[in-house]
């Protein structure tokens, strides 16, 4: 790989000094989250968003709880410039929900910003310049002084062309702010907030773009701290972060840099945006959730959230995708589902003791650093089967969808026969494919077989004597019998014992499953013909179920 082609950030732009204080802090609250999907993450789509759509997004992300949205670049394009107009227009806007607006810094573009703007009650018109060396120098052909000049020059053409208007406050960026020399930084944001003269009650968002992520997270965070430390008229400044995730670490960026002073996070829900996107909100928000710190915006449904955005970008969220993925809350390794199978039997259990509902009880369930219920999703795809899975996770299955209880002794005997089923398939089995092979191994064999007792009944004659009378099959030869034991199931055994079937029953045990057809489930381990194995009996009458449990063993048996 030609890795001298590269040079590391240190040697692309002066860092700040490391008299640091961030990595001892904590976030102990949510910082004002800004959803710029209908602006960055509209201008990386390779269809951008119609009305229809920004309208279903936008009303999505003000029903979420979000104060402050980015609603276009109204000077780019009709269709932006349109929007803005339809939500001034309509006049709908909810009273704690600020709109933003972005523009670059050209008089001509400025103009159409004030124009679509007209009319909308609350407005946040957010100017950008970049300001990094290699854009100053090879795109926009400016020294440090004349791209500063022209940042004053836009700021102030903006300022005379709306800034009487009611309701209307200003953001600027620095566009790659972290590829920029910290003091030209300070220069420029300083007098900007000079030239806005921005105020406690009317103050000016400072919005710090890691617009190409080029460090590690920790790098920004000294940016930002830096940044949070030295900007003039700091309590009139809101200090704002913009990470995107060219190195995967946008999320991280974000979350050191509100440690490091940062106010207020853009970003996009799913992290859609330029390349490998802006930094995920929803990530953030539930990160927030997971440290027991409210996000300040509604994920209750994130099925839906994903739903509309999915629909809005015309792009899927990754399986994979933190929180939201279809798998991230699926385990198919035996030993994860093994502990999850038993963590969520502890959770029902503790919640019980503390006599709140599970959904209220504080969350310690291995390997699910959330409770899937937080966000509406179900705990069916919680545990799914295929080679990689073990006893515990089947079992859980089982009892879940089923409310079979398997005896712990049945388990690996069990796990093995799916096992021989995943592992010549190649695929995962559905829980209802789990079901019938449960069903085909252990109790088909009790209603047909070499063996099949029917009709029967059993009586006891006196206290403590039963009596098993039946009509019995053998190899298609039929024979009637009976049996006499201590109970019904030692009764049947003396009864086949009486045609040469020699049964023993090492195990037995059996409990009704709820639910409306109210099923029994036996299980029974037999020694047939000197060798142990298991049958189940699954059937309306208890009864019923555990003879078929036995006469499942013995043809189980009499099948090898
Ligand atoms: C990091 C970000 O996300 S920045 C936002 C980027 N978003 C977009 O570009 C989406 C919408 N953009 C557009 O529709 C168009 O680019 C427009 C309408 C804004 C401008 O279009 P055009 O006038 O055709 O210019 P073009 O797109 O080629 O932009 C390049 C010009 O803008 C200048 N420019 C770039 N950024 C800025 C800025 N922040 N302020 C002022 N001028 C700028 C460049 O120097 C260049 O000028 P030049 O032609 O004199 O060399
Ligand atoms: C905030 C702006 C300038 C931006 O989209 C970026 O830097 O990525």
């Amino acid at each position: 790989m030609p890795s001298h082609r590269y040079l590391p950030v240190h040697e692309r732009v002066p860092l700040p000094s490391s008299s640091r204080t961030w990595p001892a802090r904590r976030i102990e609250r949510a910082p004002l989250w800004v959803p710029v999907d209908l602006r960055d993450g509209n201008q990386a789509l390779a269809e951008p968003m119609d009305t229809a759509r920004k309208r279903r997004l936008f009303d999505l992300q003000v029903a979420m709880g979000y104060k402050e949205i980015e609603v276009g670049y109204p000077s780019a394009s009709q269709t932006d410039f349109d929007f803005v107009r339809h939500l001034a227009e309509r006049d709908d806007l909810p009273e704690d929900v600020t709109v933003s607006v972005f523009t670059a810094a050209r008089a001509d573009l400025i103009d159409r910003t004030a124009e679509a703007v007209q009319g909308l009650p609350r407005v946040l018109i957010h100017l950008y310049t970049a300001t990094a060396p290699v854009w100053r120098d090879v795109v926009l052909g400016r020294s440090r002084a004349e791209l500063h000049r022209l940042v004053l020059d836009a700021a102030g053409h903006l300022l005379r062309r709306v800034g009487d208007r009611p309701g209307v406050r200003f953001e600027f960026s620095p566009e790659v702010f972290n590829l920029t020399e910290p003091d030209y930084v300070l220069e420029v944001c300083d007098s900007v907030t000079e030239l806005w003269d921005a105020s406690p009650d009317r103050p000016v968002v400072h919005n710090l773009p890691a617009t190409v992520e080029v460090a590690t997270p920790n790098v920004y965070a000294d940016q930002i701290e830096y940044a949070d430390r030295h900007l003039a008229r700091r309590d009139s400044v809101i200090l704002s972060v913009h990470p995107h995730n060219d190195r995967g670490t946008g999320v991280a960026c974000a979350e050191l840099a509100v440690l490091a002073g940062a106010q207020r996070v853009e970003g996009c829900l799913f992290g859609n945006g330029e390349r490998t996107g802006n930094v995920d909100l929803v990530t953030l928000a539930l990160n927030l959730h997971a440290q027991g710190v409210d996000p300040m915006v509604d994920l209750s449904d994130i099925d839906t959230v994903r739903e509309v955005v999915e629909h809005c970008n015309r792009l899927p969220v990754h399986p994979r995708h933190p929180y939201a993925g279809d798998l991230v809350h699926t385990a198919f390794s035996g030993t994860h589902q093994d502990a999850i199978a038993k963590g969520l039997a502890h959770h029902a259990k503790q919640a019980a003791e503390l006599g709140v509902p599970p959904e209220q009880a504080p969350w310690a369930v291995p390997y699910l650093p959330i409770d899937p219920g937080d966000i509406g999703r179900t705990y069916e795809e919680v545990i799914r089967i295929n080679s990689q899975s073990g006893k515990g996770g089947i079992a859980h299955l089982l009892h879940a969808h089923r409310g079979l209880e398997l005896p712990p002794a049945l388990r690996p005997e069990l796990a093995r026969a799916v096992q021989r089923v995943t592992d010549a398939t190649g695929r995962e089995l559905t829980r209802e494919e789990l079901w019938e092979l449960f069903r085909a191994t252990y109790v088909v064999p009790g209603l047909e077989g070499r063996v099949t007792v029917a009709p029967w009944s059993t009586a006891e004659v006196s206290p403590g004597v039963h009596r098993f009378t039946c009509r019995l099959r053998v190899d298609g030869v039929e024979h009637s019998v009976e049996g006499i034991g201590n109970g019904p199931l030692s009764a049947l055994t003396d009864a086949l014992r009486g045609i040469g079937v020699t049964v023993d029953v090492l195990d037995y045990r059996e409990h009704s499953v709820g639910g409306s057809d109210g099923h029994a489930a036996a299980y029974a381990r037999c020694e047939v013909d000197g060798a142990p194995w298991w049958g189940c009996g699954w059937d309306t009458s208890v009864l019923t179920a555990s003879v078929n449990a036995v006469v499942a063993a013995v043809n189980r048996a009499k099948e090898v």
